[in-house]
């Protein structure tokens, strides 16, 4: 018998969502969506066409004749385009805002995360649990609504936070590390980016960052990137 256990990781701006998701898939052989990375996808179309992102019409007629996959793990295809480095540029979050408050585009971007989370596909195989040799297959899903809104079913939620000086200076780290950060940029620039980021998030009408009530916090400041992974496997593993 085949199980299928959905993880939603949610959390502010760089709080270590993606990387532990990413890892957490590769361990259990579960599916990765990075539901940011479509947000940062249309963003990216809009500002390639010339569209403006706050034409909500025009952004909305976009979305529907846009299309978004994740061919392997990490990497994401817009078009059939491989923009994995270009939709993580501080150019990307300064405009996203108004795409990610726009309720047209979260409703088409809902549905299409919803069908990838169905999807059962062959990369991702799933493990076999030792004690009873059941079949356990799934998707960890990261992002703002993905306990509250996407899949408020999902059989484990884990809300991520940091310090606000942490995440920064690792937002920082990271972009240098990626040749990517911007002329001058400071980490008081990118700590500033975050906070509005954050509070954009947390203040729009439609699917708003918070914590489902059923999540379980888990604080980063103070843990390795392996230690995040294990004690979100551990959790998955207490559940089953
Ligand atoms: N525990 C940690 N220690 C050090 N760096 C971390 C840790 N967790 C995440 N990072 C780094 O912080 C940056 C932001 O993490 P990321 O996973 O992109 O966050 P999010 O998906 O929440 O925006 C990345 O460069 C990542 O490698
Ligand atoms: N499910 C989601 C995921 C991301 N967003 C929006 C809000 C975020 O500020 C941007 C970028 O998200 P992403 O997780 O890629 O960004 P960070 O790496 O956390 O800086 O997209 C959203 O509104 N809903």
């Amino acid at each position: 018998m085949s199980r299928l256990f959905r993880i939603a990781i949610d959390g502010p701006a760089a709080s270590g969502k993606s990387t532990t998701a990413k890892l957490l898939a590769k361990k259990l052989g579960f599916g990765y969506i990075d539901s940011g990375a479509m947000y940062r996808a249309v963003t990216l179309k809009c500002l390639e066409k010339g569209v403006q992102v706050t034409d909500t019409q025009r952004v909305e007629e976009i979305v529907h004749h846009t299309n978004i996959r994740f061919p392997s793990l990490g990497h994401v295809e817009l078009d059939g385009h491989d923009v994995s480095t270009a939709i993580r540029t501080s150019r990307i979050v300064q405009n996203i805002n108004p795409i990610a408050s726009n309720p047209g585009v979260r409703a088409t971007l809902a549905d299409q995360q919803r069908s990838l989370a169905r999807a059962q596909d062959p990369a991702w195989p799933g493990f076999t649990m030792a004690s009873t040799q059941e079949k356990i297959g799934g998707v960890v899903m990261d992002g703002r609504d993905i306990g509250t809104v996407i899949l408020p079913d999902a059989e484990l939620k884990v809300y991520i936070v940091a310090d606000a000086r942490v995440r920064a200076q690792r937002r920082f780290d990271e972009l240098k590390r990626k040749n990517a950060l911007a002329q001058g940029e400071t980490v008081e620039a990118i700590a500033q980016d975050l906070e509005s980021r954050d509070k954009a998030d947390r203040t729009r009408k439609a699917s708003p960052l918070k914590k489902a009530e059923d999540a379980v916090e888990l604080d980063t400041s103070h843990k390795t990137i392996d230690e995040q992974v294990e004690a979100i496997e551990k959790m998955v593993y207490d559940r089953l």
